[in-house]
């Protein structure tokens, strides 16, 4: 008959992984019975054998039961083997608050793990009446980790201790069972601990791989990477560190980093973290070194790159702003006039660009708002980011929404899959010029003034929030204060966007500015031309109500209808120059083959649908123009949209292409465009 064994144990938990270690080990050779205090049983027990999980079980146990029995054991405990990993992966120098149930239980586990060689940790006896513990956030328990002070990063449990050999061979002998047993149950023991071994160098070569891996992403990338540890000690070292600095890695790694890199002010940067980046000449290569402390894991990793090639990733990033078209043409010194009142009105943008603040720019049409708004981004500290230029007046309330904050998939028919990023996000670390921002409903304000508030937005139809770096210059040549009066524009959206503001002298007020102007243009132009001095004064005479673009445009035509050599009074153009009309009448004139408002309307929504697409490189198909025509309250069916390309086309405003290219728009019919928008804007105001 098999002997008996009773193991008792504190609690469940702790009885329940015993037992299985006993089963697993002497189950063929005894029977186990297992009891937990926690569990309140009260008959008698009798064995031949009684095992205890502790002392402390010991004395509970014979103060609340009956027990029979020969032998007694308490058992020695030690850590489970197949959690010691766990704590071998704890960086080397930690310390680690070691909770049991109470301190003298932590104490001794404390001297187990020290004996088992885990010595890599420095490990601390956790009290149940203190709270905080200087400089610890990682814990470790066996089982009882929900002793650990709150505020512990980390907490790891490294399962119930098992019985250590010489209890199970104490076991064995009490049993009375035959020597040649305790060899096969020795070996049982130690196959558990080789098949930790095992599963432990299956991790280890893992993990090799996996650096390996790593060593070959990061050697893949030009710039140099290193990291050191929290000795200054370098742990990792690419290819490309290896070049700037001609040292094999196999000869840096281990080493520290003041050894390894030859100027000391660049260890002192990384040691000291003042500065993210900073610039350094390193054997002779201008370089940028940057540092990310990684907090977590106690490292620094530090980049080095080469000052031209962070030029050339500029370049690229400029190129790319420049293909979808958001890149600020003018600068300053494009901005022509000596007039004391421009010229002041330049020395306070200079200062403006600067700050981070949204800017309001006010004055008449054709002032050169939009042209300050260029200059001022770049000459700000964003003029690397982008640049995007949105006319407010040409989009309709629904449509100038979602241009500018995006729109979620499925958020109208129509919509994109996929969703469509938003002009502000497109902008995002540059500048967004919001032209004629007087003209956009109340709605659209509101939702403006809370991005300009949060700096994030969310995007139409979407719950996300997406923060945004973007600094907003608006214009306007309405008169704002008017619109706060009669309640069609928010003041505090007002004095959110003019926090800078200026406002940008008309160019009745400063006539000396004409000549100049008139010779900028001409010079433009490419021409060698002379004015006569009659045209200067007619020009000087004039009041320009549409002010540098009506200035402009006035020269173009005299220098389109002049003999190549000089302009004269006969190429002044007569009545539509001398008319006191607005420049607005003027391009009327000249564009005079839309007859009625609808028509107008209907060339406003088709030319701008098409430069859309085209600026974003899409074909604009009939069927995609029609779709857009009932954002204008102009609907056109497809037929009616292909009529109507067919007359844009006659008159060199658009180039209908073949098939899948689509219908591109010409420079002639971007300027048709410009002056169908002004057109728009006197519609809304008469
Ligand atoms: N000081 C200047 N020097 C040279 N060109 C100028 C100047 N001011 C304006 N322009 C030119 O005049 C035209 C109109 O300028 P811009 O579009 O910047 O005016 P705006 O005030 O934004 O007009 P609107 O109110 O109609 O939007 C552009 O072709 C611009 O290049």
């Amino acid at each position: 008959m098999k002997k008996s064994l009773v193991l008792i144990a504190g609690s469940v938990k702790t009885k329940e992984a015993l037992h299985h270690q006993l089963k697993q080990l002497l189950g063929d050779y005894i029977s186990i019975d297992s009891y937990a205090i926690d569990e309140g049983f009260v008959w008698p027990l009798t064995a031949d054998v009684v095992l205890y999980s502790s002392e402390v079980v010991k004395f509970e146990a014979n103060r609340k039961l009956v027990i029979e029995t020969n032998h007694s054991i308490v058992g020695k405990r030690t850590l489970h083997h197949e959690y010691i990993d766990l704590l071998l992966r704890i960086p080397s120098g930690r310390r680690v608050l070691v909770v049991n149930d109470d301190y003298d239980a932590a104490v001794e586990l404390i001297q187990s793990l020290y004996r088992l060689g885990i010595d890599h940790i420095e490990f601390f006896p956790f009290k149940k009446e203190q709270v905080f513990y200087e400089d610890i956030y990682i814990a470790i328990s066996p089982g009882e980790a929900h002793l650990a002070p709150p505020y512990m990063k980390e907490v790891i449990d490294i399962g119930v201790r098992l019985f250590d050999m010489t209890t199970v061979l104490e076991i064995v002998k009490d049993c009375g069972l035959d020597e040649s047993i305790s060899v096969i149950i020795s070996d049982r023991y130690i196959r558990n601990i080789i098949e930790l071994q095992r599963k432990l160098m299956e991790a280890e070569q893992l993990t090799k791989r996996v650096n390996e891996h790593i060593q070959n992403v990061v050697d893949t990338v030009d710039d140099g990477i290193l990291a050191i540890d929290v000795n200054e000690i370098i742990t990792v070292f690419n290819k490309g560190m290896e070049a700037i600095l001609r040292v094999p890695m196999e000869q840096a790694i281990g080493q520290p980093i003041s050894r390894i890199l030859p100027q000391q002010e660049i260890v002192e940067f990384i040691r000291t973290g003042i500065e993210d980046n900073k610039y350094f000449n390193m054997n002779g290569v201008d370089s940028v070194v940057f540092r990310f402390p990684m907090l977590q894991e106690n490292k620094i990793v530090v980049t080095f790159k080469s000052v031209s090639q962070a030029f050339e990733i500029e370049k690229t990033a400029q190129r790319e702003f420049r293909n979808q078209g958001f890149v600020a043409k003018y600068s300053f010194e494009d901005i022509i006039g000596e007039h004391a009142s421009l010229i002041a009105c330049k020395q306070v943008a200079k200062k403006l660009a600067l700050s981070d603040h949204p800017i309001l720019i006010q004055g008449e049409t054709g002032t050169g708002k939009e042209l300050f708004a260029h200059a001022i981004h770049k000459q700000s500290n964003r003029k690397n980011g982008p640049f995007v230029a949105v006319n407010c007046s040409a989009f309709t309330e629904s449509l100038l929404e979602s241009e500018l904050f995006g729109y979620e998939e499925g958020t109208f028919t129509g919509a994109k899959k996929g969703g469509k990023k938003g002009l502000f996000e497109l902008a995002d670390n540059g500048t967004i010029f919001l032209d004629e921002i007087g003209d956009i409903s109340l709605h659209v304000q509101s939702h403006l003034l809370r991005v300009l508030q949060e700096q994030e937005i969310r995007r139409v139809g979407g719950r996300k929030i997406i923060p945004i770096n973007v600094r907003v210059i608006a214009a306007t040549n309405k008169n704002i204060q008017k619109k706060i009066e009669d309640s069609s524009f928010r003041s505090d959206l007002f004095y959110r966007l003019n926090v800078l503001g200026f406002h940008i002298p008309s160019l009745r007020l400063r006539k000396q500015d004409i000549p100049l102007l008139i010779r900028h243009f001409i010079s433009k132009s490419g021409r060698w031309i002379s004015v006569e001095e009659e045209v200067m004064q007619t020009m000087m005479e004039h009041n320009w109500p549409g002010n540098i673009r009506e200035l402009k445009g006035v020269l173009d035509y005299m220098l389109a209808v002049s003999d190549g050599r000089s302009v004269t009074t006969k190429d002044v153009p007569g009545d539509r120059f001398h008319s006191s009309e607005q420049s607005r009448a003027l391009w009327h004139t000249e564009y005079n083959f839309a007859k009625t408002v609808l028509e107008m309307r209907e060339h406003l929504c088709i030319l701008e649908t098409i430069k859309r697409c085209n600026d974003a490189g899409k074909a604009a198909s009939r069927e995609y123009i029609s779709l857009q025509s009932m954002e204008y309250d102009a609907f056109l069916s497809p037929q009616q949209v292909r009529l109507r390309l067919t007359h844009l086309q006659e008159e060199g405003f658009v180039v209908k292409g073949k098939g899948r290219a689509g219908t591109k728009i010409t420079s002639a019919g971007v300027d048709y465009l410009r002056f169908l928008k002004t057109q728009q804007n006197t519609t809304t105001t008469i």
